[in-house]
């Protein structure tokens, strides 16, 4: 009876409301759920009604008919429409909690370190509309650290960079605090949106940024290598000039041309935050390495590229497409510990 109980009450939860992805973290049960950050809404008049929202949602971005609107509520990190953000989180919830009877849960969701407090309390009352009980914040490159199973607490310098969809977050910690955060609004959407423009302006050739990620992920680099282990990709779009569909090969070195921009605008984060800090964490950083998270970390030789225009070693994290949530749980199932990292609304 009390097992059933226990089970029928709705379970405290860790979001990590992204910009590209929603993760679900439960304590006890670790990743519950995990879809890219879009909403379909179909609007009956006055009435917006969540007809689907996830993976589901994604298929149908750029493709509904008037009445539905698909949303993608976050932009670089933070709410953009907190009514589709309202929705989206009250759904995910829902489908945690399916067979949970009564209660409302805690959750602990991290916001990106440049959020603003309008920001930040956004998202807490977000979080609160969608039905939870208390709402606790976190900052995600704290997550992340955390995630990643950095030594936070000790008196050494750990730097982190985590690289999502709009944010490029960086953070060095030590002895259990923050020293330096910074959030720059340059990540993965950011190399998506080089590569429409690379297609755009040297083949005149209209791509989609979907199809764009779908090239980053497939040929991407962050090394334009000379001895050619990279493939040519075949990418379909419509033609500017002429207003029909047309497809073009990217060469090998191409994608890696395309992405320099961004990648830049990473390395020069990255470099003031090695000139910002205190020389002991300086050179901390430099004997451990700089840890990357996020699903940017994933770009083929990012972690090279890195290393050679700043010269400090890079490591990627293990699974860094889920060390943000699995800080931010970690960060709810030891809350008492961790209050003096969380941030207020
Ligand atoms: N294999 C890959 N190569 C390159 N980029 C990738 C790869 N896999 C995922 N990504 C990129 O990672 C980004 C999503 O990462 P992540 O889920 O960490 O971000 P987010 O939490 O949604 O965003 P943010 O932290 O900015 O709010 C997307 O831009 C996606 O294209």
């Amino acid at each position: 009876m009390f097992s059933w109980v226990l089970g029928s009450v709705s379970a405290d939860m860790a979001i990590d409301l992204g910009t590209a992805n929603t993760v679900v973290y439960v304590p006890g049960r670790g990743i519950v759920l995990d879809e890219p950050s879009v909403v379909a809404i179909e609007l009956r008049g006055e009435d917006r009604k969540v007809i689907a929202a996830g993976h589901e949602a994604k298929t149908m971005l750029g493709r509904t008919p008037t009445k539905i609107e698909t949303v993608q509520p976050l932009r670089d990190g933070v709410i953009a429409d907190f009514n589709a953000a309202e929705e989206m989180i009250k759904y995910f919830i829902r489908r945690v909690n399916k067979r949970r009877l009564f209660g409302s849960p805690r959750i602990m969701i991290c916001v990106p370190a440049s959020a603003t407090s309008v920001e930040r309390r956004a998202v807490h009352e977000a979080g609160l509309s969608a039905g939870a009980r208390r709402v606790y914040l976190i900052e995600e490159p704290v997550a992340a650290a955390i995630g990643a199973g950095l030594p936070i607490k000790e008196p050494r310098g750990s730097m982190i960079v985590d690289i999502g969809g709009g944010t490029t977050d960086i953070c060095v910690m030590s002895m259990g605090s923050v020293i330096y955060s910074k959030s720059i609004r340059t990540a993965g959407n950011s190399m998506d949106e080089a590569i429409v423009n690379y297609a755009r302006f040297k083949h005149h050739l209209l791509i989609g940024a979907t199809n764009a990620e779908a090239i980053k992920k497939e040929a991407g680099s962050a090394v334009a290598k000379a001895n050619g282990t990279h493939v040519a990709i075949t990418i379909k779009g419509r033609d500017l000039q002429r207003g029909f569909p047309t497809e073009i090969t990217l060469g090998p070195h191409e994608i890696a041309d395309a992405l320099t921009l961004p990648i830049q605008q990473i390395v020069g984060g990255i470099r003031q935050a090695l000139a910002d800090v205190p020389p002991e964490l300086t050179a901390d950083i430099c004997d451990a390495g700089i840890y990357l998270t996020g699903g940017g970390a994933l770009l083929d030789k990012l972690d090279v590229r890195l290393q050679q225009e700043t010269g400090v070693k890079f490591k990627i994290a293990e699974d860094p497409l889920r060390c943000v949530v699995r800080g931010t749980g970690m960060a709810l199932e030891r809350l008492d510990e961790m209050t003096e990292l969380l941030i207020k609304p």
